[in-house]
Formats: structure tokens, C-alpha cells, sequence
């Protein structure tokens, strides 16, 4: 099995706004991989494609060895959505939200076994959530609930992370605390692609960066390369919003 993700010459569409055209990037497993570009440059669509929600008109696209679709059958890849995502009619505590990350991995009788109870409780701990295991995940903070659903990728024990802006609204420990789960998931050999705004935080964060404007990806170097000013300009003018 191939780790990692691979898109190649991807377009998406919505309806008549092209949100990716042509667009390629690969990310090998081990690694942590920042992607940044304006409001609307389409990394959210990036990632809704490495998920398998969102159709391609055409190209390519590889999720740990297989399609989207086979990988979220098989539980390889977990997905930490925006907050806005979740904020409605989320009824589960968090406890219950982590517990989701070991779906794919019960035996035929559905149940949570001693092994899945520890792996959750182990993540619940990783992320500092114990004490509030019980809460219902609408009564959260905004960082509080981006650190339940990393606890729930991180009991999925997935090959690939997907993370769409997990450092919006969070303070400095939770960041910290976020950025240090992804870090040692790579180390342990998964592959990591994180949507951030957070420029400042990237050379911390990732390993490599893509820079997405004019509906692709334009730069994939060091966060230090594409972090340079005349890298960063590439995308005025190119990938604002649309
Ligand atoms: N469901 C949709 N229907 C129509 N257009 C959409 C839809 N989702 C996204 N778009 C458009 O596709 C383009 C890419 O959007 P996308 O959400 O992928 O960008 P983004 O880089 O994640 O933006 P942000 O930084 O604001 O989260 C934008 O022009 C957006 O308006």
C-alpha cells in the first residue's frame, strides 16, 4: 500500500465557479504538510476531495494507496472539519465524538471493546479533555471543540489527517497542544495536510507547504521558501476570492 495523498491535474467545480483547475500535489506518509492561500483559493476543496465529498471533473486522486472512497471505508483517513461544520445538531458528548474515531475499526458486534475504550481515553488525555469527557460538544469552546475532533482523528488511528483550519479561534496552548499531536502522528508515519491561515505557526507546524492560488497549486517547498515575500505575492492577483 502507498501512504500518503496524491492529487494530479484535479479540477473541481461548483456549478459555474471552478474552484480547482489542474491542480497537483502530492504528500508522502511521515510528513506534515501546510497549506495556506487566500479566502476562496480552494483549500477547503482540496481536502474535500482527498475525503471523496466532492467529485472531480477530472484528474486524479490518491488516498493512502486507493480512492477517497476506499480509504474512508477502510478508516485510513480522518477528516477534522472547520468549526463552522459541526456547529449544528451535534448531540454527542465528547467522549461519544472521540469514540466515532474507532468505528472502523469494531468487530462484528459493533461494540466498543476494551482496546477501542483505552484508545479513546488515551486521546481524550493527549488533548486535555478528560475532565470534560462528559460535556456535550455544542456546550465547548471553539478550541475546546477542534481539540475533541483531533482526539477523535487521533483514536482513529488513521494513515492520513486532514485538517481544515484547526488553529481558527484556538489560544496558544491549544495550539501547541494540536500542532504537538500532529507532529508525533507524522513521526509515527501517518500523513498530515492541515489547512491554516496561521502563516507564523507553519515553519513550527509542517515539514512542507503549498501555497494554492489561481485554482492550483502554485508553490509545494519548505514553509521557509514558500513563506518569502516574493513567493507569498504570487498570489495577489491570481487566487483571490471569487
Ligand atoms: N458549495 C459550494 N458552492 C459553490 N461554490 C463553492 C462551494 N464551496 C466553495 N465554493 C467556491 O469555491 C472556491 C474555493 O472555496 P474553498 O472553500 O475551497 O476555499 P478556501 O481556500 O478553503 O477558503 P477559506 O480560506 O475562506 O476557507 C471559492 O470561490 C468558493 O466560493
Amino acid at each position: 500500500m502507498t501512504a500518503g495523498i496524491a492529487l494530479t491535474d484535479v479540477t473541481v467545480r461548483y456549478g459555474d465557479v471552478v474552484a480547482l483547475e489542474r491542480a497537483t500535489l502530492a504528500v508522502g506518509a511521515g510528513r506534515v504538510c501546510g497549506l495556506v492561500g487566500t479566502n476562496g483559493s480552494g483549500k477547503s476543496t482540496l481536502l474535500k476531495a482527498l475525503l471523496g465529498l466532492v467529485r472531480p471533473d477530472g484528474g486524479t486522486v490518491t488516498v493512502a494507496g486507493g480512492s477517497p472512497q476506499a480509504a474512508r471505508r477502510r478508516a485510513l483517513v480522518a477528516y477534522v472539519p472547520q468549526a463552522e461544520q459541526v456547529d449544528v445538531a451535534f448531540p454527542l458528548d465528547v467522549r461519544g465524538v472521540v469514540e466515532q474515531g474507532r468505528y472502523g475499526h469494531l468487530g462484528p458486534t459493533r461494540r466498543l471493546r476494551p482496546a477501542d475504550r483505552d484508545a479513546v481515553e488515551q486521546a481524550l488525555a493527549r488533548v486535555g479533555l478528560t475532565d470534560l469527557a462528559h460535556r456535550t460538544v455544542v456546550a465547548l469552546s471553539g478550541g475546546q471543540r477542534k481539540r475533541a475532533f483531533v482526539a477523535r482523528a487521533l483514536a482513529q488511528e488513521a494513515s492520513v489527517l486532514l485538517l481544515d483550519e484547526p488553529f481558527a479561534g484556538v489560544d496558544r496552548p491549544s495550539q501547541d497542544t494540536i500542532s504537538g499531536v500532529l507532529r508525533e502522528l507524522a513521526d509515527g508515519g501517518a500523513c498530515v495536510v492541515v489547512a491554516t491561515h496561521d502563516l507564523a505557526g507553519l515553519p513550527e507546524l509542517a515539514d512542507e507547504a503549498a501555497l494554492l492560488a489561481g485554482r492550483r497549486v502554485l508553490v509545494h517547498d519548505t514553509p521557509a521558501v514558500v513563506l518569502r515575500p516574493e513567493t507569498l505575492a504570487l498570489t495577489f492577483g491570481l487566487g483571490g476570492e471569487r
